[in-house]
């Protein structure tokens, strides 16, 4: 079973409930999504192996640590993963972004594909996928699905509010795929929102209704 890791750092928290608050505009709730990104890209990479390489301070020679191995990718779900892309990148500017386009249909509650445009050597990176909500986890469940067909040997999931249900789904369909999240709320509501969550995350993200 894949872990689930909750980000409670206080700065995570501190963000998180003006991300809530129905009275926060698209402006700031883009910069307080990008700030959470910024912060929970920190610890989501806290494994990335390291490899010692010889450098020459002005002192001396001396051997010190770089990162190693397997390079990330970043693929957020649009639209709303689109919002944390930039605060991932301001951490690991060297990530590709490949990008899968999935809607959640209101009737149904299943994802439909749009779009897809991945790098191409994404069997070798560390993918990371990025969506704020994990409601029901049909779209999530689909991208990673989505990835592994194409070939990803290595996947993580970060978003910043799940549902019970959403966690419980992801684990059920990806149990290698560990769950990165800053507040894991109560339930979903009859239309699959997530309860309290923040509304449509997209929609706040780009002023949409
Ligand atoms: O876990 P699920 O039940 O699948 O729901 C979560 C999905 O719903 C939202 O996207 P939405 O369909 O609103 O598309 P958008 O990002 O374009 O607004 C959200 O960003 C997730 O992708
Ligand atoms: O609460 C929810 C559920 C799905 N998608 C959102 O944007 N918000
Ligand atoms: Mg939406």
């Amino acid at each position: 079973m894949g872990n689930v890791v909750i980000l409670d750092h206080p700065l995570i928290k501190h963000k998180l409930t003006f991300i809530r608050d129905k009275n926060t505009g698209s402006k700031d709730f883009r910069e307080l999504v990008k700030e959470v990104s910024m912060l929970m890209a920190y610890e989501v990479t806290r494994n990335l192996p390291l490899e010692e390489i010889e450098i020459e301070t002005p002192i001396t020679k001396m051997k010190s640590q770089v990162i190693s191995g397997k390079k990330v990718g970043l693929v957020p779900i649009l639209r709303a993963g689109l919002g944390m892309v930039d605060g991932m990148l301001n951490l690991i500017p060297a990530a590709k972004v490949g990008h899968i386009g999935l809607y959640r249909d209101p009737e149904t509650l299943k994802p439909v594909e749009y779009y897809c445009k991945l790098p191409q050597d994404i069997e070798e990176r560390e993918l990371i996928v990025l969506d704020p909500m994990l409601a029901t986890g049909g779209s999530a469940v689909a991208a990673i699905q989505f990835l592994k067909e194409r070939g990803a040997t290595s996947i993580k999931l970060v978003c910043l509010i799940a549902a019970p249900e959403g966690i419980e789904e992801v684990e059920k369909s990806h149990p290698d795929v560990d769950i990165y999240v800053a507040g894991v709320d109560e339930k979903l509501n009859d239309h699959a929102y997530i309860i309290p969550g923040l509304g449509d995350a997209g929609d706040r993200l780009f002023g949409t209704k």
